[in-house]
């Protein structure tokens, strides 16, 4: 029992510096949230135990292009000997969870507060390859980040292609993480987008995420779907995202 409440307390700690999401808090909102904190978690079940699966990894609903896809930018993510010389990684390969905190530092415990029954609605289709199988690369430099999308059976919109909000879930979530990357947790302000060419259903395109600029607080980011081979323009898109405060998301 005493251990039990020692990693609450040191859960509580580590969610005021919650150190990998670059996570800022107000002075107030920390004392307020470790606070709320101690009170929720003793009536949590306990102990927590995350066991976090990462759906960015293949599966059997992935098809020859997706896996392909994935292998290419996948070898460049560990440092190759060419020659004589070591190469540096070119692509690092984002995990993705189905839960935005959750499995963050920490995150655990803010994330029984936030979203005690929530799931991030793009990992939680539980049929492989019915929605939403995805994959997120970032450069090295951070500046690009890259999708590869293949679109199941329940994205349907306009007959045999996929629906308009569903590719706009997609760009949203591959600018935010993109965004999140570069800065702190973000939030969606403005999101345009130009759909150009309807996506086959069942089809593998690439999502990719350019940084614009960062002005402050501000990150704008441009976006565009395409074929794999890039020949065909399918969507494009702008957006900017505002860095927040967790407390933000706390009404704060
Ligand atoms: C804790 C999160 C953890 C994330 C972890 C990430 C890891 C990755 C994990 C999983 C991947 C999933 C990725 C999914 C990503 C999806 C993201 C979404 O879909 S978010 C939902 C839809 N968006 C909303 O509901 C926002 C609602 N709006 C707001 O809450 C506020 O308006 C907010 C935060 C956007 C800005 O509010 P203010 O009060 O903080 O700041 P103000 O002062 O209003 O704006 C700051 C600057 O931005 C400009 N601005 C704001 N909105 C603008 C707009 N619509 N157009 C142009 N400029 C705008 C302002 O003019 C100002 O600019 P000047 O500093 O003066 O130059």
């Amino acid at each position: 029992m005493a251990r039990t409440l020692c990693r609450i307390f040191k859960g509580c700690q580590s969610i005021c510096s919650l150190p990998l999401m670059k996570t800022r808090l107000h002075p107030s909102a920390s004392v307020l949230l470790r606070t709320v904190c101690v009170r929720r978690m003793l009536t949590l079940p306990l102990p927590f135990s995350p066991k976090a699966r990462d759906f960015s990894l293949p599966n059997s609903s992935w098809g020859a292009e997706m896996r392909q896809l994935y292998e290419h930018y996948n070898s460049q993510c560990e440092e190759e000997m060419k020659g004589e010389e070591k190469q540096d990684w070119a692509w690092k390969r984002l995990p993705s969870y189905n839960r935005s905190l959750k499995y963050a530092t920490g995150g655990v415990y803010l994330s029984k507060i936030i979203q005690s029954k929530a799931r991030l609605f793009t990992r939680n289709i539980k049929e492989p390859g019915a929605a939403f199988e995805y994959v997120l690369f970032v450069s090295k430099d951070e500046q690009k980040c890259v999708c590869i999308f293949q679109a199941g059976h329940l994205l349907e919109g306009p007959p045999g292609h996929v629906h308009g909000g569903a590719i706009a879930t997609m760009i949203d979530t591959v600018t935010g993480t993109h965004a999140s990357v570069l800065s702190a947790p973000v939030m969606t302000a403005n999101l345009n987008i130009n759909y150009r060419r309807p996506i086959p259903l069942g089809s593998t395109v690439l999502i990719e995420s350019s940084l614009n600029k960062t002005e402050g607080r501000k990150v704008l980011i441009s976006c565009k779907v395409t074929s794999t081979d890039g020949s065909k323009l399918h969507t494009e898109a702008t957006a900017l995202f505002v860095a927040i405060n967790v407390s933000h998301l706390l009404g704060g």
